[in-house]
């Protein structure tokens, strides 16, 4: 579940009367997610997601996150843009944390993707790239390469509490990864994604009619976009088998879109390990910081871990 914040009914109306959207007709807490409390708010002028946001999002980075919103929004990019209210602001205060009222866009997201979906969620993470080539604002990634060792060692030997081993053997990753690193000048640098995962692309069969969850934008290399979402389309739930196919249509449908570069392709592997392990180490702080019984679900960092020696034992971009 992720309704951190109850919303009293009242409060709702009232906020919405900023708005130029007319009157409440119903709002429900939406279950999926776990970083902020979500709302399917209906009224009478139409449907919008009303977002809180919780711990994890900072509110200065909330004008980054809006603007890459309507940068993208304004050059017809499948994004869901904040709704400014009658002054012109879109981010707000509510219930003690800052807020946002959001488009609502169709469509769901697939648990286990085609080729086709792979080859259309491609195309639009290249169609934003595209978008993005001429957004002017950065952002530093938080969870970026210098994030890695610190939260590894953060993790310390209660990482061998998931599994025996598992402290020794992220310490490897952690020097193989760090030590092949690309120079920070070594690959273009653009606004990314950053967590391009399924659960955050909406489809409509192979149609791509939401990109959303842009909390983790950030300004790094434009081809570690490409190599997280690789991470997570191109597997099985637990990270063993890989699936070329959909990895092959995910790249195809990219490069329909947005050139990669020769050193982009080559550099793919490597980012990609580095994904794993950015996504492994922040299941396992986690895994080790969420207790058992609480009400969002755990997600396995041993799914990214199979997924890191998969990457190490055969490159699947040749
Ligand atoms: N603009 C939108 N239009 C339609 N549905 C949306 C929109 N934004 C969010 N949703 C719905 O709300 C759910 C949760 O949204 P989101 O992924 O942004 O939440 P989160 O708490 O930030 O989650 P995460 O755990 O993925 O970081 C999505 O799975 C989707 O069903
Ligand atoms: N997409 C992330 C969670 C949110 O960043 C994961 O699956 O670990």
């Amino acid at each position: 579940m992720a309704v951190y914040t109850q919303v009293p009914a009242e409060t709702l109306a009232a906020f919405l009367q900023r708005f130029d959207v007319g009157e409440l007709v119903s709002a429900k807490g939406i279950a999926e997610g776990v970083e902020n409390s979500n709302y399917l708010v209906e009224t009478t002028g139409g449907r919008f997601i009303l977002t809180l946001y919780e711990k994890r999002v900072a509110a200065n980075d909330l004008p980054f996150f809006m603007a890459l919103l309507d940068h993208l929004a304004d050059q017809g990019q499948p994004v869901p843009p904040a709704i400014p209210d009658r002054k012109g602001r879109e981010i707000h205060e509510l219930c003690d944390r800052p807020a946002c009222l959001i488009k609502f866009l169709p469509g769901v997201s697939v648990s286990h993707p085609t080729p086709a979906q792979a080859r259309s969620a491609g195309a639009a993470m290249g169609g934003m790239h595209d978008a993005l080539t001429d957004f002017g604002r950065d952002r530093h990634n938080s969870m970026g390469v210098e994030s890695w060792k610190p939260l590894f060692q953060k993790c310390g030997d209660d990482l061998d509490r998931i599994r025996p081993g598992l402290h020794a053997e992220a310490a490897a990753m952690v020097e193989e990864v760090l030590s092949g690193w690309p120079a920070a000048d070594a690959l273009p640098r653009a606004a990314i994604h950053a967590d391009l995962f399924p659960d955050n692309v909406l489809m409509l069969g192979d149609t791509v009619t939401g990109l959303i969850d842009f909390y983790f934008a950030c300004t790094d290399f434009r081809a570690y976009d490409l190599a997280v979402m690789h991470t997570a389309w191109a597997f099985d739930a637990s990270g063993e088998t890989l699936h070329a196919n959909i990895g092959n249509a995910l790249l195809d449908g990219y490069r329909s879109r947005f050139a990669l570069s020769e050193a982009e392709r080559e550099a793919l592997p490597l980012l990609a390990r580095g994904a794993c392990l950015r996504f492994f180490l922040s299941r396992a702080w986690d895994w080790l910081n969420t207790p058992a019984d609480a009400l969002v679900t755990r997600k396995d960092p041993i799914a990214y871990l199979n997924r890191y020696h998969r990457y190490a034992a055969a490159n699947p971009f040749a």
